[in-house]
C-alpha cells in the first residue's frame, strides 16, 4: 500500500473519476450519479451540498469504499478500489480514513475512552498504548474532563466530538462526515463545526463535510453542489 503523503508525489488523498452509480428498480435503472470527478488533497477541507435525494450519502459511500461504483474509478492514497478485494477495502479504509455520522453510534455501555481506543484496539495496539492515544485525542476535542463518562452521561455536543475523536485517533489522512452536525442544536452545531475547522488546521487532517447547512458550508474553503448526478465546484 502506498503511503499517502507521497502516493502520488502530490499529496493526493483520495481520487474520483466519472464516478456512475445506478440502483436497479425493477423494470427501471435509477442513476443517482452521472459521472463525478473529485480529487481531495492533504489537508483538504471541503463542503459537499445538495438536496434530499440527490445522491450525497451514496457519494460518501463510494468514495468510503463502502459500496461499489457501477463505472468510474475511486484510489485512496493512489490504491485503486476497483480491482480490490473487500478485505483490503477494509485495511485500507481503516488505515486512511475515519467516519463522523449524524447519530454519533458511540456504544452504550462503554466510556468516552473506551468508545475511541476501540479502533486502535481493534487493530491491534497494545492497550497502555491505546487508552494513552485515545486520552490525548480526546484531550484535542476538548473533552480531557470527560473520559470515564458513558454516552448517556454526556451532552450531544460532547457525544458528537466523542464520535469526532474516535474518527481522529488512527490519525486518518482523510475524516468523511455525514450530516454531523445535523442532529444537534444551531449553538451546540456551530461549536462542533468550529472544533472541525480547528482540528484541519491544527492536525492537518482532510475533511469531507456533508451538510444542508449552507452558512457551515461557506466555511469552508472548497464547496461543492451534487445537483442531477453531478458535482459542481461553487
Ligand atoms: N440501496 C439503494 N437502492 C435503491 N435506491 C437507493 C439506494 N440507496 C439510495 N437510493 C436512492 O438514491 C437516491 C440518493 O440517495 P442518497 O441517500 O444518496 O441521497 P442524499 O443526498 O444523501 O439524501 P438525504 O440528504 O435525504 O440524506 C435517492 O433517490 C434514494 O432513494
Amino acid at each position: 500500500m502506498n503511503d499517502s503523503r507521497n502516493a502520488t508525489g502530490t499529496g493526493i488523498v483520495l481520487q474520483a473519476e466519472k464516478l456512475v452509480k445506478s440502483y436497479d428498480e425493477g423494470n427501471n435503472e435509477l442513476e443517482v450519479l452521472s459521472g463525478v470527478d473529485l480529487t481531495v488533497t492533504q489537508g483538504d477541507i471541503l463542503a459537499i451540498i445538495g438536496t434530499s435525494g440527490s445522491g450525497k450519502s451514496t457519494l460518501l459511500n463510494l468514495l468510503g469504499g463502502l459500496d461499489r461504483a457501477t463505472r468510474g474509478s475511486v484510489s485512496i492514497a493512489g490504491n485503486a478500489l476497483a480491482t480490490m478485494s473487500d478485505r483490503d477495502t477494509g485495511k485500507l479504509r481503516n488505515r486512511y480514513l475515519g467516519f463522523v455520522y449524524q447519530f454519533h453510534h458511540l456504544l452504550p455501555e462503554f466510556t468516552a475512552l473506551e468508545n475511541v481506543a476501540m479502533p486502535l484496539l481493534i487493530r491491534g495496539d497494545s492497550p497502555a498504548s491505546c487508552q494513552e492515544k485515545a486520552a490525548a485525542t480526546l484531550k484535542k476535542v476538548g473533552l480531557e474532563h470527560r473520559l470515564k463518562h458513558k454516552p448517556s452521561a454526556l451532552s450531544g455536543g460532547e457525544r458528537q466530538r466523542v464520535a469526532i475523536a474516535r474518527a481522529l485517533v488512527t490519525e486518518p489522512a482523510l475524516v468523511m462526515a455525514d450530516e454531523p452536525t445535523g442532529n444537534l442544536d444551531e449553538r451546540t452545531a456551530a461549536h462542533v463545526q468550529s472544533l472541525m475547522l480547528e482540528l484541519n488546521d491544527t492536525l492537518g487532517t482532510a475533511f469531507m463535510i456533508v451538510t444542508h447547512d449552507r452558512e457551515f458550508a461557506s466555511r469552508c474553503p472548497q464547496q461543492y453542489e451534487l445537483h442531477d448526478g453531478l458535482l459542481r465546484r461553487l
